[in-house]
């Protein structure tokens, strides 16, 4: 027998154990299960039965208070046997995906370590036979070749010699197949699981974690990680990946997914990276959008732009010169200069803004303006400004209070001389004396509460207190025109979606925040879709915690941004333990659909593009629309006919796509996509290019890439983002002068090229 056939034979022997022991280890989980739920049914039945009937005995509260400690315990315990259950059944198909065998240094055993998605240990014996991808000695997989390597352990740094690594295709729960590599994660299995079809949901890669990506998930020693990463590079995947190691460090750190919040561009991104984590065993972690959290705090009392809407009105704004008036103003806005502006908005508010008067009440003065004034300003206490006033008013009513009682004894004999209320003195002067505190309380609330958008708009409204505010400041070149059109913009109650970091950022600094209290760890996807102005938000917002930031520059939109933005990331936050990584290598597209994009972009910056070699991106030119629309409604049939599951039609603007689709929809099943909502499915689709922003699909056919449409910087850095969602086929169609941005030669139009 060859060596080969001896590994085999070994293989499947330890493949066969190891199920067994799963089978075993899952058995005994679902006995304890069901001894849990009949616990938990019957804890509960005699919960209710012993104090049903005891609602209004205080003596028997605690009594209660006992049975739901004991009711709560034991549902806890009962979901997390559940989760156990789960994760051996999850692995009962798969056990393991990986193997390594390490000799420790001072030990003679040279041991061999499975790795798999979920630990595996027979609780009989206590031996390991899968370690969990995310266990301290699993890096040793993602990290080292063959040779000398090290991992951190809990008790320290243990080092020794790598002699083997292994990697297994096992399925159903047969061993499929199972080769050496002397290097790191090998290609072939990454050549396999990416020439594979795009899913309507974000899949795990924990079989071929890279070893840059590795450095990213487990990273423990920083307070902010930020990572750039070229599209397709992984961040998204490498940032759910790190939640799941956390997670599963979260013994040590005290973390659970409730604890974890990801901030992201749109719900319908949400939906699409939302299996990442019950995938790897974990439940969801809060998923929320920056419209999502201004919308709470401003809920219903003004309108809010969405930033979609904001990328439509830029997109569709014709004339330069409007585009630049809302590409300014959101540049201007969010910058670190309008901060300065609002934080002097805030003392100027604070010392000369806020309109005490004096207070009287019965014709007697409880505190004169100037008083309160005073008692105001020197009562910091470093408490929120609004606090401060709030508490100035429960003062003042509690001062007035026993004054009521005076209050109502002379309005009684006045009511007694008033015609028509001899038989209802007492009852109408209560009346009476409650509608005057009504009265007075909203006399003190035109001081003691504030209006944001009141005091936002009183900015704008008042251009020489504007530039008093801003002087020294850098504006804009058409800061009079970003001023006349915010002012018009919020009389009519509209918050642009520029201007709701700032009307965010002055409540939270006027009121402090006591929201988020329980999120320890933060990720922000798609970082550099958020202004300095943002981030000064989050860092009121989110108070001790520590931020994972991921982004890429080149996918900015409405501003030309480079590696700087991360400056003003760490700036705002104000953090010390950072470190800054990047992902330099692109993993989605294929090398030919990468090489293009970069070409698009205008850009030979170091980025790298993994070999996976496909057909070369198309660029067709038609005489007239209606015949781009049907060949791009040919084209998308034919794709899917030849077995790519999803064909996304990415057109510039919501407005563009919307078009196409009635004039497209009735003649083939399209399904046009929104960011706010719905899910991503198999076969053709229609959206934007801000849509696609952090999606992928087998096929994109953009949409009429003439001249006039993608013809500036923001049109490019569109037609970049669309590009690079394909993973193997790119068709470009425009009528008309095609856009700059397109490689002046392309092959030929060869639709026999196109077999998959
Ligand atoms: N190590 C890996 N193994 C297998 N697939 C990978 C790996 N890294 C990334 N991918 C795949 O590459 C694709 C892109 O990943 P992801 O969306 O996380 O990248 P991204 O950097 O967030 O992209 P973008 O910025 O363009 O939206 C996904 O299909 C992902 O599964």
């Amino acid at each position: 027998m060859d060596d080969y056939q001896q590994n085999l034979l070994e293989e499947k022997e330890y493949l066969k154990n190891t199920l067994a022991v799963i089978q075993k280890e899952l058995l005994r989980e679902q006995e304890k299960l069901s001894d849990k739920k009949r616990k938990v049914i019957e804890s509960r039945r005699d919960m209710w039965e012993n104090t049903g009937h005891s609602g209004r005995d205080f003596t028997r509260l605690t009594e209660m208070n006992q049975y739901l400690l004991d009711v709560n315990h034991q549902t806890g315990s009962y979901y997390n046997t559940l989760q156990q259950v789960e994760k051996y059944k999850k692995i009962i198909d798969k056990p393991y995906f990986g193997r390594f065998d390490f000799k420790e240094d001072g030990c003679d055993l040279v041991e061999p370590i499975y790795l798999g998605l979920h630990t595996a240990i027979d609780s009989a014996t206590q031996q390991v036979h899968v370690y969990d991808w995310r266990a301290p000695i699993s890096s040793i997989f993602y990290r080292y070749e063959l040779g000398r390597a090290a991992y951190q352990a809990p008790s320290g740094v243990v080092s020794g010699d790598v002699q083997r690594k292994r990697q297994y295709k096992i399925h159903g729960p047969e061993l499929v197949y199972f080769f050496d590599c002397n290097i790191l994660i090998n290609d072939e299995i990454l050549q396999e699981i990416l020439s594979q079809n795009a899913s309507a949901k974000m899949k795990n890669i924990v079989e071929t974690i890279q070893k840059e990506q590795d450095t990213i998930i487990r990273d423990r020693e920083n307070d902010l990680l930020i990572v750039q990463g070229v599209a397709g590079s992984g961040k998204t995947s490498v940032a759910l990946h790190r939640i799941a190691f956390l997670l599963y460090d979260g013994l040590k750190s005290n973390l659970a997914s409730h604890n974890i919040l990801i901030l992201s561009p749109n719900a319908l991104f949400n939906k699409y990276i939302s299996q990442v984590l019950p995938d790897l065993g974990e439940e969801n972690v809060v998923q929320t959008t920056f419209d999502d959290i201004a919308g709470d705090f401003f809920a219903g009392s003004v309108q809010l732009e969405t930033r979609s809407s904001h990328l439509e009105a830029i997109i569709q704004n014709q004339t330069e010169s409007e585009r630049n008036e809302r590409t300014d103003a959101y540049q201007f806005k969010g910058s670190r200069a309008f901060v300065t502006l609002l934080e002097r908005l805030i003392w100027h508010y604070e010392h000369r803004l806020i309109p005490f008067q004096d207070v009287y009440y019965d014709g007697v003065v409880v505190e004169t303006r100037q008083q309160l004034k005073n008692r105001f300003l020197n009562d910091k206490a470093g408490m929120p400004m609004a606090i401060r006033l709030a508490r100035m008013e429960k003062t003042i009513l509690d001062k007035i209070h026993p004054m009521q009682k005076e209050r109502l004894k002379k309005l009684e004999p006045i009511v007694a001389k008033s015609e028509g209320h001899e038989l209802e003195i007492k009852p109408f002067s209560r009346l009476l004396s409650m509608k005057e505190a009504k009265t007075f309380r909203e006399r003190l609330r035109t001081f003691s509460r504030i209006n944001y958008h009141r005091l936002y708009q009183q900015l704008f409204l008042q251009p020489t207190l504007f530039f008093s505010l801003a002087r020294d400041l850098n504006l804009p070149r058409d800061i009079e025109r970003i001023i006349s059109a915010t002012a018009e913009a919020l009389k009519k109650g509209q918050v642009r979606y520029e201007d709701c970091a700032p009307l965010l950022y002055l409540k939270l600094r006027i009121e402090g925040s006591h929201f988020f209290s329980d999120i320890k760890q933060v990720v922000i996807d798609e970082a550099q879709d958020y202004t300095p102005m943002h981030y000064e938000v989050f860092k009121i917002l989110f108070k001790d915690v520590k931020y994972t930031v991921l982004g890429d520059f080149h996918q900015s939109l409405e501003r030309q941004v480079d590696g700087s933005i991360y400056d003003d990331v760490v700036q705002s936050l104000g953090i010390a333990k950072i470190i800054k990584l990047f992902l330099r290598k692109g993993y989605r597209s294929s090398y030919e659909i990468n090489r293009f994009a970069r070409h698009v972009l205008g850009t030979d910056e170091d980025s790298l593009a993994f070999q996976r070699h496909e057909a070369e991106p198309h660029v067709v030119s038609f005489p007239t629309i209606g015949e781009m629309d049907e060949a791009v409604l040919e084209e998308a049939t034919s794709f899917i006919r030849q077995g790519f599951s999803s064909v996304a039609i990415i057109c510039k603007s919501q407005r563009q796509a919307e078009q196409v689709y009635h004039r497209l929809s009735s003649k083939a099943p399209l399904r046009l996509v929104h960011p706010h909502e719905g899910t991503l499915e198999k076969g053709i689709l229609i959206m934007s290019a801000y849509t696609a922003k952090g999606l992928e699909f087998d096929v994109v056919l953009l949409y009429g890439a003439d001249k006039k449409t993608y013809g500036n910087d923001l049109d490019r850095r569109l037609m970049y983002v669309a590009c690079t969602r394909a993973l193997h086929r790119l068709h470009i169609y425009h009528s008309g002068e095609k856009s700059p941005f397109l490689p002046t030669q392309t092959e030929p139009f060869n639709a026999d090229s196109m077999q998959k």
